[in-house]
């Protein structure tokens, strides 16, 4: 059974006083630029890749903006991928950068579309009633995970086939100031690189199950790179195989985090 993503960087984030054991990584939440300019929601949609497992949003954030954060980004200490991967983990090549931040969390659920688009589903032009959300979503969505991973990959580098693991957090509501029990349901990729900017390879490549053991699988999914689409794909149980393709030139940089639901 191909292994998890990196089980041991993806610890259930918290945001009570932590031990030092349980923090993922010691650094202060960087002075993030401000997420401007961006596209109105209004001029964005979902689109389906895979009914109920893949989505994407398409241009939800400008090219100017990526090209803002990649340049923030690149002055962050990313680092390394650790050596050999434990037993059971993916192997990940890359660099990253991971902080815990509830606040920026929180701007990238309001200030960009992901919060409206989330909670008010329009997905195939159909706009979902209560109880298609909690399917769709996993569960009464809260917001993002404030457990944010910045990777790096330059030429050669990847993340091999794994699935990515569903984690109980605290959720910081923002609004009132309290800490609700949450798990997470999706991941969340957005692209701030593409051919466009000079990456080539880096798709993000979903496999799909057979439905029965005679029948052959499903082709896979493959996505491509494409500059301030966002990617969201289901987590936890019900995550498909998948993998970040080598990138053959150029950078790929990628945000990550996920959808926050109540448990
Ligand atoms: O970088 C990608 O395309 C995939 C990343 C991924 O699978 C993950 O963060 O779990
Ligand atoms: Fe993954």
């Amino acid at each position: 059974m191909p292994p998890k993503a990196d089980k041991t960087k993806e610890k259930p984030t918290s945001t009570k006083v932590k031990t030092s054991k349980s923090i993922a990584a010691p650094h202060p939440p960087p002075n993030w630029p401000p997420i401007s300019p961006i596209q109105p929601t209004a001029d964005l949609s979902f689109h389906t890749l895979l009914q109920d497992q893949i989505l994407t949003i398409p241009n939800l954030w400008t090219a100017t903006l990526c090209k803002t954060y990649v340049s923030f980004l690149s002055t962050l200490p990313l680092t390394m991928t650790p050596g050999k991967p434990k037993r059971g983990d993916a192997v990940r090549v890359n660099d990253r950068f991971q902080v815990d931040d509830p606040s920026f969390a929180e701007k990238l659920w309001s200030d960009t579309a992901i919060g409206e688009l989330v909670v008010a589903p329009v997905v195939n032009g159909l706009e979902l009633n209560q109880q298609q959300r909690r399917d769709l979503w996993g569960g009464e969505i809260l917001g993002l995970n404030s457990n944010i991973r910045v990777y790096r990959y330059s030429k050669g580098q990847f993340f091999d086939q794994h699935y990515d693991d569903s984690n109980s957090v605290n959720f910081l509501e923002s609004s009132t100031g309290s800490v609700v029990p949450a798990k997470t349901t999706w991941t969340l990729l957005l692209y701030l690189s593409s051919p466009a900017t000079g990456c080539q390879g880096g798709e993000t490549v979903f496999y799909p199950e057979a439905a029965s053991k005679r029948e052959a699988p499903p082709s896979p999914v493959v996505v491509e790179l494409s500059v301030g689409t966002l990617l969201l794909h289901r987590h936890g149980k019900d995550c498909l195989l998948h993998q970040g393709r080598e990138v053959t030139e150029g950078e790929k940089w990628v945000i990550r985090t996920d959808l926050c639901a109540k448990r």
